[in-house]
């Protein structure tokens, strides 16, 4: 039976609040980012939600942070129109493991967003992650299923796995193809930097508890989360979180002017930090994209301005618009076979 219609208050990320009759489901999608510490990743976050404002997206910026976040940052995101919503940090097993990246482990509290059921489905962005054009359509793929895009396995951060001293890389399985020897090659893995999810109670605690029982590894929770998903995930294209080494180690499966989604995960990539003498970091399409992210963050017309009217056109879907909208055209990567 179709859910009952009834009126709601539905505040969009530019500002607006739309009293309407909808199906209540709609009003429960937001989009979703972590900020931990006191540094400067907090600049990413207000990025994201202009970004999110520049694409005219329907949907608000929930922002995921750990105690250890000032209060001077927390206004800051307030003011950007951000949902600011605290949580305790989640710790791993102890374990002597060393990872990619020594502050990973504070990544493993992202599991927390699981228990945002007052949503039905979230999309997860990173702090370091840019969204260049409307995205909104990903909370209309089917219910049940973990989507996310395709990790590379070439750069060095890589260097602890079996992947990397072999060569292969599952961004293209035939060029060094996995040795029979080792067995079928390891499933398909994602980057944890975005990913479509729904909240879920059940999931959570089923999270919490197999992170009791699960030794840390390099990659943190983005490994913990491929384990624990692997039978649910689906890949989505790479325009939809373009991680940057994609550009110097696998540039024929991109299409650098459909991208709608950066993620500046590469060293020396964080737009904030940008330098450029990092390496690869003086190449034009690198220069290019930090560019692209500093025009967004510097663009006064786009900060939140809480007594703005919703503007016209509004891509906010009603559900009689949506029972005629054409399927989003998402080409599923086929898998590597496994032979
Ligand atoms: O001091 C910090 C460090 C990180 N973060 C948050 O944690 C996220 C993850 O950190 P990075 O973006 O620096 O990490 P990478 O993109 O290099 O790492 C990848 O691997 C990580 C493993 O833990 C995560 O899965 C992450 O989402 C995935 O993109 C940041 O975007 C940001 O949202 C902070 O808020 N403050
Ligand atoms: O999974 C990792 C991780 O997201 C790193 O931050 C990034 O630099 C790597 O390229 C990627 O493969
Ligand atoms: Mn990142």
């Amino acid at each position: 039976m179709a859910p009952p219609e009834v009126s709601v208050d539905v505040y969009t990320n530019t500002g607006g609040k739309l009293s309407t009759t909808l199906n209540p489901g709609y009003s429960k999608r937001a989009y979703v980012t972590f900020l931990a510490g006191t540094g400067d990743y907090v600049k990413g976050v207000v990025g994201l939600a202009k970004g999110l404002r520049k694409v005219k997206s329907a949907y608000r910026l929930v922002v995921a942070i750990l105690p250890d976040v000032p209060e001077e940052h927390r206004e800051i995101l307030r003011s950007q129109g951000c949902i600011v919503h605290e949580i305790e940090p989640i710790y791993p097993p102890e374990n002597h493991v060393q990872f990619a990246m020594a502050y990973y482990v504070i990544n493993y509290s992202k599991l927390r967003i699981w228990n945002f059921e007052e949503y039905s489905k979230m999309v997860y962005l990173d702090a370091d992650i840019q969204v260049f054009e409307n995205i909104d359509h990903l909370f209309d793929m089917a219910d049940g299923y973990f989507y996310a895009v395709m990790d590379c396995f070439c750069e060095k951060t890589w260097s602890h796995s079996a992947q990397y001293s072999i060569g292969y890389c599952q961004q293209c399985p035939e060029k060094v193809t996995w040795p029979a020897e080792m067995g079928s090659p390891p499933p398909l893995y994602f980057n944890a930097g975005m990913f479509v999810y729904e909240p879920s109670r059940l999931t959570y605690e089923s999270l919490l508890q197999t992170l009791r029982i699960t030794p840390p590894t390099p990659f943190a929770e983005q490994d913990f989360l491929n384990m624990f998903f692997q039978h649910k995930y689906k890949p989505i294209p790479p325009i939809y979180n373009l991680v940057l080494a994609m550009l110097w180690r696998h540039r024929e499966n991109i299409e650098l002017e459909k991208v709608k989604v950066v993620h500046y995960c590469a060293a020396g990539s964080k737009p904030w930090r940008y330098t450029g003498k990092e390496v690869n970091m003086d190449r034009e399409d690198i220069k290019m994209l930090v560019a692209k992210w500093w025009d967004v963050y510097n663009d006064e017309s786009l900060d939140f301005k809480a007594e703005d009217p919703s503007p016209e056109g509004e891509t906010f879907l009603m559900p009689s618009i949506m029972a005629s909208m054409p399927e989003p055209e998402i080409s599923y990567i086929p898998a590597p076979s496994a032979a």
